[in-house]
């Protein structure tokens, strides 16, 4: 099976090695794929951040993590001891030139030059600039090394300009990979799948057929350890100008003439730059923003934004957009995208709801037809269709759900997002990664929205939370007749 193919030989190098997302994702998800059978015994985890630490020392910060974030029937000691035999570890200021580079070069010099090397950013993206430079200075790039760049890229056009000509001094395009874990989820993929490789929805997915599409990512979660980073972004870079932005380029795309890289990226690219402009005139009629006050989640009172952030604030922790792609396709269907922290539950869906049926012999219209893309939780999608009500003897209609679950063959976990890119930048895959001209097509979108923000032009509204998200939000939907899906309905 191709899922579960071993990939050549590598070396990782984790720059922002002792980090929270290394610790809580990254290397979780390299043990998944050495247990998977996926990673070779002779590749190598080399970890490298300033805190000064010998291997000994890092293998035990790594073997907490993995108890810390995996099940435990998945932790076999003998795999365990496999997986934390491929780490070293490198304390480096990898923003500065100094003598501690020559540890991390010594562990390549006797290295077979063709061998993939892939340098994982996880860290401060301002640093990204400073790291290429020294891995050129010291002579670490090779022609088959790639950079893994975690997100943000950016916070506006000019500063992610600036992390993209930084790293693209030291490293041509097509050995950059900017991750977008969205994309490495499989029900996001199956987006593709089910629009191209089914006539059926095929044929129907247009604005002929289609009267509007919802992309909600919201989540139960605050702002945590995390406040200092959220604070400078917001729901709308956090989430949206990413993540939710992707989504909806692959729900809108037209079809690329294969699932090479650069076919998919550039169909996704048209989507973004067909993205009519929201500007100071139109923010208030097609943005809200929001942050959340104290409330209830999960059956736990939990305190407000400001509150936990101990200061005042301007950053959005919920945004609903009424977005419009300009393209023939997609003719007057709203695409409505929010993205929230706090929510009532944690929910990623995708929902598309059909133009009505103009039949009239039924007396009563149908209900609209509505596909409902479950990213996750339940991974799976459910499809509403109308049926004869079968008890009663005259033609009346009741919905019917087509509802079906995405599972894992052999009723295997669904993987972490992580897992699949963090190997796809080793065999030198792209396709999962945004391209730089997309980067800038979602910032050249967003920024004026988030200028409109700054002027004022969207009042901030608050919401309770655990409660849906402010009336506003629901009003956006109103005004076209339409309502939020919420995942319990
Ligand atoms: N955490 C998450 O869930 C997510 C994080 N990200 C992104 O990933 C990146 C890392 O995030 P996160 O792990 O949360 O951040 P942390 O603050 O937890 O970790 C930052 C890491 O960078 C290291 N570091 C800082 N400065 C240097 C330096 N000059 N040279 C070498 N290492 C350095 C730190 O180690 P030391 O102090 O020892 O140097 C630490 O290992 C950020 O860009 C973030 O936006 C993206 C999505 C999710
Ligand atoms: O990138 C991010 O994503 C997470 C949500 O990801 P999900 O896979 O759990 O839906 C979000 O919590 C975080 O703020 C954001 O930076």
């Amino acid at each position: 099976m191709e899922h579960f193919q071993q990939v050549e030989p590598f070396d990782y190098v984790i720059f922002g090695a002792t980090g929270d997302l290394t610790m809580r994702k990254l290397l979780p998800a390299l043990y998944n794929r050495l247990r998977m059978g996926q990673i070779p015994d002779d590749a190598r985890i080399i970890g490298a951040s300033r805190t000064e630490l010998d291997r000994e020392a890092y293998v035990a910060r790594a073997r907490d993590a993995l108890k810390r974030f995996l099940p435990s029937d998945i932790l076999s000691p003998e795999l365990v001891e496999r997986f934390l035999a491929l780490l070293n570890y490198v304390p480096l200021d990898s923003s500065r030139q100094s003598e501690q580079w020559d540890s991390l070069t010594s562990l390549f010099t006797k290295a077979q030059p063709d061998r993939v090397r892939v340098f994982y950013f996880a860290t401060a993206p301002q640093l990204y600039g400073s790291i290429c430079e020294n891995l050129h200075r010291y002579g670490l790039i090779t022609a088959n090394s790639r950079v893994v760049l975690e997100k943000p890229i950016g916070t506006d056009m000019a500063t992610a300009t600036a992390i993209n000509d930084g790293v693209g001094q030291y490293f041509p395009e097509k050995q950059i990979y900017r991750i977008d874990h969205y994309l490495g989820k499989e029900t996001v993929q199956n987006v593709l799948a089910l629009r191209f490789a089914n006539p059926l929805m095929n044929a129907a997915w247009s604005g002929e057929y289609i009267e509007s599409v919802q992309i909600t990512a919201v989540e139960t979660v605050g702002v945590e350890n995390r406040a200092a980073y959220y604070d400078t972004s917001g729901a709308l870079r956090d989430m949206i100008q990413n993540h939710l932005l992707q989504v909806l380029c692959l729900v809108a795309m037209e079809a690329p003439d294969s699932l090479e890289a650069d076919a998919v990226r550039n169909a996704k690219l048209a989507v973004l730059k067909a993205l009519r402009p929201i500007t100071d005139a139109t923010a208030a009629t097609e943005t809200v923003r929001a942050q959340y006050t104290a409330g209830m989640v999960d059956g736990k009172n939990v305190p407000g934004y400001l509150e936990e952030l101990g200061k005042p604030s301007a950053t959005e922790t919920y945004a609903a957009i009424r977005a419009w792609v300009d393209t023939p396709r997609w003719k007057k269907v709203p695409f409505y995208i929010r993205t929230a922290k706090r929510s009532g539950k944690k929910v990623s869906e995708i929902v598309v709801t059909f133009r009505p049926s103009a039949t009239t012999m039924f007396g009563t219209t149908p209900a609209r037809n509505r596909l409902v893309l479950r990213i996750q939780p339940n991974e799976g999608l459910d499809l509403r269709l109308n049926v004869k009500n079968p008890a009663l003897d005259v033609f009346n209609l009741q919905p019917a759900n087509l509802d079906t679950s995405i599972r894992m063959e052999g009723g295997l976990p669904f993987p972490d997002s992580y897992e699949r890119l963090l190997l796809d930048a080793v065999r030198g895959d792209p396709v999962l990664f945004i391209r730089r001209d997309e980067v800038e097509a979602a910032w050249h979108w967003a920024e004026p929205i988030l200028e409109a923000w700054k002027h004022d032009k969207t009042p901030m509204q608050t919401y309770s939370a655990g409660s849906y998200g402010p009336e506003q939000a629901t009003q956006l939907l109103a005004s076209h007749g339409d309502t939020w899906h919420e995942a319990s309905e």
